[in-house]
């Protein structure tokens, strides 16, 4: 099958800081494909590049070289305004569901607004957000409220809804589930598998959790200084990791038993020495 997104050696650079700083190299020629409908998870410690990767598709990092393929076509390039189209196409869930949404719009606004942007009649925008809040399982007199009136939980299923009011074929979700507690977690991520169903939606699915990501991802990519280490399927990557960061990584999930905790302290360190990590600063 073809993919609907690729990545070809991406590279992204940030300016560095002050008169002589060189730049930093956020991502070092990363290669990744996304067929429709599949979900690719997106794993890595913190400063690994995970965000910098999820902002190029976006359109919202500096691209230095390299190529992003959506549908067949290079995007990786375009102006802020030949990319507005694309908005219909690629949409984006954010981590934090007390800053994503507008708090002086109701739900219904909210909702809305893409689709008024986008021509939709008021009175077919509104039967439309009728049918977002029924798919993210919210009561339709959400419609009527503002988002402090909302759990967390709650939130991230409105963000979800306007994710999903244009049809989009791809999906970031940038750790969208990482600020929820665990309950929480479980029944939005049954909501996006759920949604994916239903639409044939493409995620890349950012996480720093291991468990978050194999829960929701037919095959997970392990990141790790900028770099793509490892890919395999979700069982692959965990049961049978390769590389040793992701061999380190999943040791550094928390586990309940304090006794296999120290097992794995141990392992850990034993593993820190073997890890060769590749440098991520631009030579000058
Ligand atoms: N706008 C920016 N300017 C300069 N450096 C940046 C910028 N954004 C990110 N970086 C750096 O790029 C590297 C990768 O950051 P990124 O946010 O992509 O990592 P991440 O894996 O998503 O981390 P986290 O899980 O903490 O969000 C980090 O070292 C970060 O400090």
């Amino acid at each position: 099958m073809t993919s609907l997104l690729k990545v070809r050696d991406l590279i992204v650079e940030y300016p560095g800081r002050g008169l002589r700083a060189r730049p930093f190299r956020a991502l070092a020629g990363v290669s990744l494909d996304i067929r429709p409908g599949e979900s690719l998870g997106l794993v890595g410690e913190s400063g690994s590049g995970k965000t910098t990767l999820g902002r190029a598709v976006l359109g919202l990092a500096p691209v230095t070289s390299g190529e992003i393929v959506f549908d067949g076509r290079e995007i990786g390039h375009l102006s802020h305004r030949a990319r507005r189209p694309l908005a219909s196409e690629i949409q984006v869930v954010f981590q934090d569901p007390y800053s994503s949404l507008n708090p002086s719009l109701t739900v219904a606004q909210i909702l809305a607004e893409p689709l008024m942007a986008r021509g939709v009649a008021a009175k077919e925008a509104s039967r439309r957000v009728g049918d977002l809040l029924e798919r993210v399982a919210l009561p339709s007199d959400a419609a009527r409220r503002l988002p402090r009136e909302f759990s967390g939980g709650q939130r991230q299923r409105i963000a979800i809804a306007r994710a999903l009011a244009l049809d989009p074929r791809l999906v970031v979700c940038d750790e969208p589930v990482s600020a929820l507690d665990l309950s929480t977690q479980a029944r939005v991520l049954d909501l996006l598998v759920e949604v994916q169903e239903r639409t044939g939606v493409a995620y890349l699915f950012i996480s720093h959790d291991l468990a978050v990501v194999r829960h929701i991802s037919h095959r997970v990519s392990v990141m790790y200084r900028g770099e793509i280490v490892e890919t395999g399927d979700g069982e692959q990557v965990t049961a049978r990791p390769v590389h040793p960061y992701t061999q380190r990584l999943l040791l550094a999930a928390p586990v309940a038993d304090p006794r296999a905790q120290a097992e794995r302290r141990a392992a850990r360190h034993s593993l820190r020495e073997s890890i060769t990590a590749p440098s991520t600063a631009v030579m000058s």
